[in-house]
């Protein structure tokens, strides 16, 4: 996710690889950051923070008390921004120091400038911050803040959503093989069929269900599409998937 991030940032031109350090401990991703972001320092902790205005911890959840604790006064002065799903703004609090601190649930999308980002602040986070927080996460996408009890729901529905979206777009072109296509074909009606009806309901402004009305013709071919839908549970299996990550966002925190 850091790398869709800071990929979709530098992509974006809001910032410069030149005012990114990264901060990485695994050998294998060192080297793709040195392959793919050339431009972008990998350097320790240590030297780091002290150079840098802004720290954003993309590490796993259970590792940002670790990641947190350092030596007292480290994070004095700095922004420190966590995507970690359910590590609330009191366990960042706590481990920097100070209330200076974002929570924020961004999506893979970012890495192509159309991410959905959620995000709430804490105590001490000023309005330049919220501006630059609002900058970052709007170069690569959708940003909106939100209250910390809405962060959970946030995660399950757009932080884990474009795997959900991944399924689809496979199971969508499986059917089209399992109908005869070919799999590239297949793959591309599925992936254009996904983006061109998002971006016709986000254009449009019209209700889903409005829109689908309209493509089922009476006694035509989408309402036998939809009825096999219906009868094999999609819509509960996807409300069900979102209530699971979000429940899961909890157990996290
Ligand atoms: N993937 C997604 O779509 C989203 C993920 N997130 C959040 O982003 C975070 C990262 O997830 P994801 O990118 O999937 O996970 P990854 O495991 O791919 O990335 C985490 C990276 O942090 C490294 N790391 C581990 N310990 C440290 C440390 N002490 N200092 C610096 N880096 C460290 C890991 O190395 P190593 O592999 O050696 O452990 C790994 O390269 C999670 O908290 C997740 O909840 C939020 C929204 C969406
Ligand atoms: O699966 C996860 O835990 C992370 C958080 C949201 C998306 N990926």
């Amino acid at each position: 996710m850091g790398r869709a991030l800071v990929g979709g940032m530098l992509a974006s031109d809001v910032v410069q690889a030149d005012q990114i350090k990264v901060v990485e401990p695994n050998a294998e991703s060192q080297a793709w950051w040195a392959a793919n972001q050339p431009g972008v320092a990998l350097t320790e902790l240590a030297s780091a923070v002290p150079a840098s205005s802004a720290v954003l911890i993309a590490v796993k959840p259970n590792v940002v008390s670790k990641v947190l604790d350092q030596p007292n006064g480290f994070w004095d002065g700095k922004l420190v921004v966590s995507i970690a799903a359910g590590v609330s703004l009191e366990t960042l609090s706590a481990g920097a120091g100070h209330g200076r601190v974002v929570r924020v649930m961004p999506n893979t999308p970012s890495l192509v400038g159309a991410g959905a980002s959620a995000y709430c602040v804490g105590s001490e986070v000023t309005q330049p911050d919220r501006q630059t927080i609002d900058t970052l996460l709007g170069a690569v996408g959708l940003a909106v803040e939100v209250e910390q009890s809405q962060m959970d729901a946030v995660t399950g529905l757009s932080g884990s959503g474009p795997a959900y979206v991944c399924l689809i777009i496979e199971a969508l072109a499986d059917g089209g093989v399992a109908s005869g296509l070919p799999r590239s074909l297949a793959m591309k009606l599925a992936t254009q069929t996904v983006l061109g009806t998002a971006q016709m309901i986000q254009q449009t402004g019209r209700h889903p269900a409005e829109l689908k009305d309209a493509v089922a013709s009476p006694g035509g071919t989408t309402i036998a599409g939809l009825n096999a839908l219906e009868q094999n549970g999609v819509r509960g299996g996807l409300i069900a998937a979102v209530n699971a990550a979000t429940a899961r966002s909890k157990e996290l925190g």
